[in-house]
């Protein structure tokens, strides 16, 4: 499988609405709910483990809530139940991920840990599949960073 990360570039940033949704056949190639949970899990414990663990919880039970409560939007959209829609309702994802000020490393970081993952645990899954659920995160994240890099900022820093 061919995971990429395309740079970001914000003058070049993708419409929403226009991002395309993984293959709907993902949820149930990577093994339904029981084989999604196990790698929304696997994801989360990688995640309290990385360089972006300071925005998440590092209480066992706060981990545990994320897995269940994320893992239903993750589902939805690949293909899976719509709990998260039916629970939870639309949520605007760009404004809930404003609290947080997320760079273009933090994204790599994220990133990263899903491709680690996918790679590991979804290795028998039709390639196609997979990249299409990769490419879905890729995209999206790329709406998500909201804290941009200030190249000057940072040479006037190094001058000091
Ligand atoms: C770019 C890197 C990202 C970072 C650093 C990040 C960080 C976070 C943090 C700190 C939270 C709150 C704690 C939690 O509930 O997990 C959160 C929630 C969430 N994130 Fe992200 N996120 C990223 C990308 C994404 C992407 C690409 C998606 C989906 C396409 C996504 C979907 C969600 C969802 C569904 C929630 C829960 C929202 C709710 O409370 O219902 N995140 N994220």
């Amino acid at each position: 499988m061919n995971l990429v990360i395309t740079p970001y570039d914000p003058d070049n940033l993708p419409k929403e609405e226009e991002i395309p949704l993984p293959d709907p056949r993902f949820y149930n190639a990577i093994g339904g709910d029981e084989g999604f949970k196990k790698v929304i899990s696997i994801f989360y414990d990688r995640i309290v483990e990385s360089d972006i663990s300071f925005f998440f919880p590092q209480e066992e039970e706060e981990i545990e809530k994320i897995k269940r409560h994320n893992g239903k939007y993750f589902a939805e959209i690949s293909g899976g139940p719509k709990r998260y829609s039916e629970e939870i309702g639309h949520i605007d994802q760009i404004e809930m991920h404003k609290p947080f000020s997320i760079n273009e490393k933090h994204r790599d970081e994220w990133l990263g840990t899903w491709r680690e993952v996918l790679q590991e645990f979804a290795k028998d899954v039709e390639p196609e599949l997979v990249e299409s659920y990769f490419n879905y995160l890729v995209e999206y994240s790329k709406l998500l960073i909201n804290r941009p890099r200030n190249a000057r900022a940072f040479e006037d820093l190094a001058k000091v």
